[in-house]
């Protein structure tokens, strides 16, 4: 039956959640029922990464339970994973009226431990997957709320547009990700455009492993010309690693997600912000009436600015100053 929890996330914050208690056996397993069909996560054994995402994705394998005593979990990677995945369910439920990932309550289920120092988390199709970091570059993925609300919208990406993961339509994929965790997250000042900073270089702070306000300060290394993420279009990545650039040109639409939030000037281009409320509505509607598997950034623009126009009209003839930050800031990153 359902029960109070509690146990350390892995920043040894004392959590209370929801799991349930075996009556028979009293013990405990790590599924919040009060959420739809469920929150469950799971801790992975010792298999390779590659072969549980695929096991996983193919025969629904998900782990082991989680051990606990005495209504205590032990595990900090699992409790930062089972309490943020409840986070999101609650973004997306309050914010967006959206039932889980599916819309109709599907089961959110996580698996925690994935590899060995594996410093990835991943959306299979199915589920969640957390690495532990290698602890230098980065800690438990799990203790990321932005990181999960990325992991957790790829699965709302695969229940509404399922956009192509790979090339331009990839990045889109990656950006709404991107955009939708971050706003998940809700954190205030630059720490909003910043993606994964809870996890990413516990030795360094203020830094993150992608930027939306400033993608050209993080260092990607030699798959673009200037060694960092794109800040326009001009300066894609065009080639094959990386499935095309996906979480490289994603960062060319979260900075015109930044500029439609917060306004700037960027190439010369001036955007007026509308800040994160209608924001995160254009783009939530824009992926689940507007975007479809094969979009590319063009398209992006125009389903951006078609969302906009739905949920803010034109007023005599007029774009309303919604609609002109959409266009504008597509403009300021050179995406006609
Ligand atoms: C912000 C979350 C994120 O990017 O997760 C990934 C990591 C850390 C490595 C490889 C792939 C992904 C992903 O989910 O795209
Ligand atoms: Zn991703």
């Amino acid at each position: 039956e359902p029960v109070q929890a509690r146990g350390m996330d892995i920043f040894g914050t004392l959590q209370s959640f929801q799991a349930v208690k075996d009556p028979e056996t009293g013990t405990h397993y790590l599924f919040d029922g009060t959420r739809s069909e469920g929150v469950h996560t799971f801790k992975a054994n010792r298999m390779p990464e590659n072969a549980f995402i695929i096991l996983s994705a193919l025969l629904g394998m998900t782990g082991f339970e989680v051990e606990s005593r005495n209504n205590f979990f032990y595990d900090p990677s699992a409790v930062s994973a089972h309490v943020n995945a409840g986070k999101v369910y609650d973004y997306y439920k309050k914010v967006h009226g959206r039932d889980s990932l599916d819309g109709e309550g599907m089961k959110l289920v996580s698996t925690v431990h994935i590899g060995s120092k594996w410093n990835n988390a991943a959306w299979n199709g199915k589920q969640m997957l957390y690495g532990d970091g290698d602890g230098t570059r980065m800690i438990s993925l799990s203790g990321g709320l932005d990181v999960i609300g990325h992991e957790m919208t790829h699965g709302v990406i695969t229940n509404t547009a399922d956009i192509n993961y790979e090339n331009e339509s990839g990045a889109i994929n990656e950006s709404i990700a991107d955009i939708l965790g971050a706003f998940a997250e809700n954190k205030t000042g630059e720490d909003l455009w910043l993606l994964g900073e809870d996890i990413w270089t516990p030795t360094t702070p203020g830094d993150g492993l992608r930027s939306m306000s400033d993608p050209g300060s993080v260092y990607i290394g030699g798959y673009t010309e200037s060694g960092y993420y794109p800040d326009h279009y001009s300066k894609r990545y065009i080639g094959e690693l990386d499935k095309g650039g996906v979480h490289i040109n994603s960062s060319i639409n979260n900075k015109a997600a930044h500029l439609i939030t917060d306004g700037g000037t960027h190439y010369g281009v001036s955007v007026t912000g509308i800040g994160k409320t209608k924001a995160e509505k254009i783009f939530y509607r824009a992926l689940t009436h507007y975007l479809t598997a094969s979009s590319d950034f063009s398209q992006m623009r125009q389903a951006a600015i078609q969302a906009a126009r739905d949920l803010h009209p034109d007023r005599n003839g007029q774009p309303s100053a919604e609609v002109n930050a959409v266009m504008a800031a597509y403009d300021a990153v050179g995406v006609q």
